[in-house]
């Protein structure tokens, strides 16, 4: 269990049951004259040592003696920072050992150093204090020192240029927006600020973000504000997300009114989510938060607030829905960020990004200045990046475009393999030959290609009494919320996933990522595996194939041999998909057996198979089919939903085999979804 706990962020340490060994560590309680009288000063590299001469009581006073060490070390601290800062440094060879690759007119140097962030920002107008406290709060959260793509972006953006970045996943995409946004905007909640004092809850004006980040899903909004709310300290920064603790919601007394709107964007979402719902699951990740126009508190007048907020989090669907209803305006906002940019210019978010772009424009006042862009992802197919370009275009010095690796590749220290299963009949026998190796080495995340398989994947490893769960667009945010937590708190050993998770999800620790479904696309394959190996840390990746995907095979070789993985020559031999095929594969899985029916233990088709399971000798019991069943959604869900997926089927015309029933949902979304050219 102690692999888990490194999920959770800080590591927590068992002092009861390591007293024996910490004793070995704690330091010896000494008289500092004592031990230190005879060190020479050039060798005191801590201030330790008492001046020959120190005034009568000081050096008896051992507090205030402490103090003085304290104060030296500081001081010394600021010197060396300051030293490391102004010392001149190789940009050349920086951007070298990182692969970092700019490319743009008049380019901007990487940032060497965060301590380097405050000169370049206090050059572009900031406070010192404000950025110095950031530099402070950067190495106390324990970060290091930058990234690629974070010195690229820092210096970009503190250059006050658009950026398009991209980097592998895991590489710290994150920080490197934030940090540049902080050190840029003064935080308006700090008792210097004017704004502080024009703080308001109740008024009615629209919310002013001064800076916006789009992310595609809730979870990704939530996981950015926890970065952003941890790196920005108590310094008086606002960071929130749209619709979350009141932020951009109505009060009471509005809210009828308010409400009478709100259905009428629940049409609009409705209506948005219909013509733009591509890759179903996230959109339908998406959509149901974001047509919940007043989120639960929102009744109450105190829940809401629309006072100053520098950093504005938000979906692309309820930003534009608040932009509808004039809760919230961008005509003031001076950065807009485009997370996982290459998902918000597919077909589904296209529309809603583009009306955020409009919304940045209109009635933006003369002194407001442009709004400044920067759109990051770890996958950029170039028809994206022309679209991204055509946005930026002609902004102060033109775009900066920032490569950090090989852009087709997957992150370094992720062992990729690729297993050969024969048939969908095959898989969970080889599913379950790698739990019983030993080389299932939890936490694991293990993707599938629908809602569906999800949901009889997890009910085949908890029948199994392997601690799974799954995580779909079909469980409401409150208990993807909670699964994601078990999972963090190593409560639940296997998440079973579809592509939703597979973007941005930053879980710490986790060690080995399984497609049990081949992916769909090299993009889809990137995203996924991404998931471990974050941070320089090492994981593994293990992609089942069956007969059937083979003729997709050298897509992923592609992206495993950019990625310095050892590749057999038999594969590197295989001929690439046509494009064609690539793109067919992207529009419309492959149709696979339902995994019910490949477990071999008596299929549990309509809640049924438990007793199938119990007569074939398997362990099983009320604990594990009320998992099951909330897992699956209740044996009558399970049922239901089935026979309407069979009746849909047959209704269409489109399915007569019941085992292609789970490809069914994003197969009819999918064929609205834009071609990525990768
Ligand atoms: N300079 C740094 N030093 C130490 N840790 C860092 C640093 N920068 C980022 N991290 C940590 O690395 C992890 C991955 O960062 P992040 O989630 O930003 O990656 P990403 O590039 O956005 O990945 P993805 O493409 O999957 O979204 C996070 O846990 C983050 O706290």
């Amino acid at each position: 269990m102690d692999a888990f706990r490194t999920l959770a962020g800080g590591s927590r340490f068992d002092r009861k049951r390591f007293q024996s060994d910490i004793g070995h560590f704690q330091a010896v309680k000494q008289d500092p004259v004592a031990s230190t009288s005879a060190l020479p000063t050039e060798l005191d590299f801590f201030g330790v040592a008492q001046p020959a001469a120190a005034e009568p009581g000081t050096a008896s006073d051992p507090k205030a003696a402490k103090k003085e060490r304290k104060r030296k070390r500081a001081s010394e601290a600021a010197k060396t920072d300051a030293a490391a800062a102004a010392a001149p440094v190789d940009l050349a060879a920086l951007a070298r050992k990182h692969k970092i690759k700019l490319t743009g007119l008049d380019l901007p140097d990487p940032v060497p150093s965060v301590e380097a962030v405050v000169e370049r920002a206090v050059a572009a107008g900031s406070a010192r204090a404000d950025v110095e406290a950031l530099v402070r709060n950067w190495r106390a959260i324990g970060m290091k020192d930058p990234t690629g793509v974070q010195m690229a972006a820092w210096g970009t953006m503190l250059a006050n240029r658009d950026i398009l970045a991209c980097a592998p996943t895991g590489s710290g995409k994150t920080f490197s927006f934030i940090l540049p946004l902080l050190a840029l905007l003064p935080p308006s909640l700090a008792a210097s600020s004017p704004a502080a004092l024009s703080l308001t809850t109740t008024s009615s004006a629209p919310l002013r973000p001064r800076a916006v980040i789009i992310e595609p899903t809730r979870e990704l909004a939530m996981q950015v504000l926890r970065e952003a709310r941890r790196l920005a300290g108590d310094a008086g920064w606002k960071v929130a997300v749209l619709g979350e603790e009141g932020v951009g919601v109505q009060a009471k007394k509005e809210g009828k009114k308010k409400g009478k709107k709100g259905k009428k964007g629940e049409k609009a979402a409705d209506a948005a989510g219909a013509a733009g719902a591509v890759e179903g699951e996230s959109d339908r990740a998406d959509a149901p938060e974001q047509v919940a126009e007043v989120p639960e508190g929102g009744e109450k007048a105190d829940a809401s607030y629309n006072g100053p907020v520098d950093i504005l989090i938000t979906t692309p669907l309820r930003l534009v829905f608040a932009l509808k209803s004039s809760s919230v305006s961008l005509s003031t906002t001076s950065h807009l960020i485009l997370d996982e940019a290459d998902k918000l210019f597919e077909l589904n978010f296209l529309k809603q990004t583009d009306e955020i772009l409009a919304a940045c424009s209109k009635d933006r006042p003369a002194d407001a200045g442009d709004v400044r862009k920067g759109m990051f992802s770890a996958t950029m197919p170039s028809s994206v990046e022309e679209l991204a370009k055509g946005v930026m275009a002609g902004a102060g010095g033109g775009m900066v475009r920032a490569i950090v690796g090989h852009k087709e590749a997957a992150t370094a220290t992720i062992d990729q393999s690729l297993s050969f299963v024969n048939t969908e009949d095959h898989k969970l026998l080889s599913l379950r030959s790698l739990i019983t190796s030993g080389q299932f080495t939890p936490p694991v995340l293990i993707f599938v290609q629908s809602i569906q398989r999800a949901k009889e994947l997890a009910n085949e490893l908890i029948f199994d009494g392997i601690n799974a769960d799954a995580i779909h667009a079909d469980r409401t945010p409150e208990e993807r919320d909670q699964v994601v937590a078990r999972f963090a708190e190593g409560k639940v050993w296997c998440l079973i996933c579809t592509d939703v998770m597979a973007r941005g999800v930053d879980f710490k620790g986790v060690k080995l990522v399984i497609n049990y479904d081949f992916p769909q696309s090299a993009m889809s394959y990137i995203h996924r595996i991404g998931r471990t190996g974050r941070a320089g840390k090492a994981g593994r990746a293990v992609t089942f194939f069956t007969k059937a995907d083979a003729g997709h095979l050298k897509t992923i070789v592609n992206v495993m041999r950019a990625s310095g993985c050892a590749v057999p020559d038999w594969m590197l031999a295989l001929p690439n998909p046509s494009q064609d095929a690539k793109k067919a594969l992207k529009l419309r899985p492959i149709g696979r057996k339902d995994i019910a029916r490949t477990s071999g233990s008596g299929v549990p088709e309509h809640g049924e198979g438990e007793e199938g399971k119990k007569k074939g000798g398997k362990k099983g019991g009320e604990g594990k089919r009320r998992k099951r069943e909330r897992v699956m959604g209740g044996k009558e869900g399970v049922f239901k939903r089935r026979k309407e997926d069979e009746k849909g089927a047959t209704a269409s015309g489109k399915k007569g085999k019941k085992d292609q029933a789970e490809g069914d949902r994003p197969v009819k979304k999918a064929k609205r979804e834009i071609t990525l050219d990768e």
